[in-house]
């Protein structure tokens, strides 16, 4: 049994990657445990810097291997906002509900077919040992004109899957997991730290 501190605040995430972690030999410590680390700062440019910055950040200050996340929405109709910016897209330390009210106000005028959207996730892994690993998964869907659903968090109201009919806060957080940017995200990262364990096994 491994232990990993899942190095994020937000609780929707830390549920979802749990989630998704249940089935293996491997113990989620949240960051609730270690209330004295400061924050990181989130002062990249994409997805991938962020999630590394995270990443590295609390696994310096726990001395434990970190899976951090750095995910957001990319609007077609607005250029791919708000993207890196999405949890702040409503200002700093924005509500879900300011989030989306300020996307359903910018696409007020944009017709159903153009209201193409995508999540994107990366989550890098980094142990003391100085391993560093990224993994990506991305998710295409379409933005309603109201929310529908009470699961999920951020935008997930928003944010229908046409092949499911569904919003992501209408599914369940396994249904989440099997379709959304994080549970791919998340399975390509268990292939990735699978081959570099095989990997340093064998060195
Ligand atoms: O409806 C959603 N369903 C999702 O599955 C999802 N994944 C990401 N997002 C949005 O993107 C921001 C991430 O920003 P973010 O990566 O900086 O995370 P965060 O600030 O919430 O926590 P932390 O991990 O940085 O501590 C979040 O707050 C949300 O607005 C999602 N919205
Ligand atoms: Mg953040």
């Amino acid at each position: 049994m491994i232990s990993i501190v899942v190095a994020t605040g937000n609780k929707g995430k830390v549920k979802e990657i749990a989630a998704a972690l249940a089935a293996l030999p491997v113990e989620v410590l949240a960051l609730d445990k270690f209330p004295a680390i400061p924050e990181a700062e989130e002062n990249g440019d994409t997805f991938a810097a962020n999630a590394v910055l995270k990443a590295t950040h609390y696994a310096l200050h726990t001395g434990m291997p970190c899976l951090a996340d750095d995910s957001g929405l990319e609007v077609d109709a607005l250029n791919g906002a708000p993207g890196v910016y999405s949890a702040r897209y409503a200002g700093p330390g924005a509500t879900d509900e300011a989030c989306n009210a300020k996307l359903l106000a910018a696409l007020a005028d944009v017709p159903q077919n153009e209201r193409t959207a995508r999540f994107r996730c990366v989550l890098a892994y980094v142990d003391p040992d100085g391993a560093l690993l990224t993994a990506e998964g991305t998710c295409e869907g379409t933005i309603l004109r109201e929310p529908r659903g009470t699961g999920g968090f951020g935008y997930d109201p928003l944010f229908l899957l046409p092949g499911a009919a569904k919003t992501m806060a209408e599914m369940t957080i396994e249904e989440k997991n099997a379709v959304s940017h994080r549970g791919q995200a998340l399975r390509n990262m268990a292939t990735t730290l699978a081959r570099y364990i095989h990997e340093n096994r064998r060195a």
